[in-house]
């Protein structure tokens, strides 16, 4: 079930393009992830998709509904901005009130101080948020984007400014809302994270969706072999020589010592060629670690192309 379809989205300052002609859907229950270097425009992308700001072209349709209707659907949408403002005397669980009171649900205090609960910030629901760390302002930003259990929520950069802990915690708790139908866009600049949590990822350059696709299907584009790193043990140079020889066919040698050696492959299958070439020189195999192309590799390699 498609949740949100945007189509040609473009954002022009000046008839300078800072989104540029984007499309993509999302379905139901996915987490997807928006990245892009400083400036690429994901803050923008998000602020047309949530009604902060109006595109310059294309169309956007969340729960089928034309964008001008945003309106009506924006309570079963949950929103944490890139920057959020805080009333420094009020506290954690007044902004919550507020929060609600602006999506249009009522106050009910026992489930606002669920949420803050959930984010990990119970113990501080009657603290004023002009005392809150940088971080703590995040979880109640989460908090407030929970309010209403939303449907399709949209976060910039969630764990950016937490510490390890939090970040596992929101990071457990995302895959938990996905798992329970809740659509997650989200922007992050920490990529082993993206690599954990989301189920496809889309790449913005300069305004431009350049990549979109799952893990498998960036790394399969990519155009990168899969590295085997095998600890081995040959009583004669000759038989790991033999064996290489003969492994030519299946691999390329990358980095080789008396030890280890790390071969690039195009694919998993030819991994038992290359066991059983070692089982017949008589070498002994104590690890083999295969290393797919990360999304840092993809990334960079990508960013760094122009
Ligand atoms: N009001 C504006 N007028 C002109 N240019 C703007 C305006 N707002 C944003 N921009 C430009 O649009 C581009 C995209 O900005 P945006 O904040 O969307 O990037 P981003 O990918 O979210 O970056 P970051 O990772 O730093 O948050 C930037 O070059 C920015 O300078």
């Amino acid at each position: 079930m498609t949740i949100l379809k945007v189509d040609g989205l473009t954002k022009e300052y000046r008839n300078h393009k800072v989104v540029d002609e984007i499309s993509f859907s999302l379905n139901k229950g996915e987490i997807f992830a928006f990245l892009g270097r400083n400036g690429a425009g994901k803050s923008t992308t998000i602020n047309m998709l949530t009604g902060i700001l109006k595109p310059t072209r294309g169309s956007i349709e969340i729960f089928d509904q034309p964008y001008e209707n945003l309106n009506r659907i924006k309570s079963r949408m949950g929103v944490l901005p890139d920057n959020s403002n805080y009333y420094n005397d009020m506290t954690a669980l007044q902004h919550m009130f507020f929060f609600a009171r602006i999506k249009g649900f009522g106050a009910n205090k026992k489930a606002m101080l669920e949420l803050l609960e959930e984010v990990g910030l119970g113990e501080h629901a009657n603290k004023k948020v002009g005392k809150f760390s940088l971080g703590m302002k995040k979880k109640l930003g989460i908090a407030q984007a929970l309010i209403g259990t939303p449907e399709l929520l949209f976060l910039d950069e969630p764990t950016s400014t937490l510490d390890i802990e939090s970040s596992i915690i929101i990071r457990d708790l995302i895959i938990k809302w996905a798992s329970q139908g809740t659509t997650v866009f989200m922007t992050s600049h920490n990529l082993d994270e993206v690599e954990r949590v989301c189920s496809r990822i889309a790449i913005l350059h300069k305004g431009k969706i350049e990549k979109i696709g799952s893990m498998k299907e960036l790394q399969q584009s990519h155009d990168e072999h899969v590295r085997l790193k095998i600890k081995y043990q040959s009583n004669t140079e000759n038989e790991f020589q033999l064996w290489m020889n003969e492994m030519n066919q299946f691999a390329e040698i990358a980095a080789w010592n008396n030890e280890w050696v790390e071969l690039n492959i195009a694919n998993e299958g030819v991994i038992p060629h290359i066991v059983n070439g070692a089982v017949r020189y008589h070498l002994d195999l104590f690890r083999i670690e295969v290393e797919h192309t990360s999304l840092e590799t993809i990334f960079v390699n990508h960013e760094n192309k122009d």
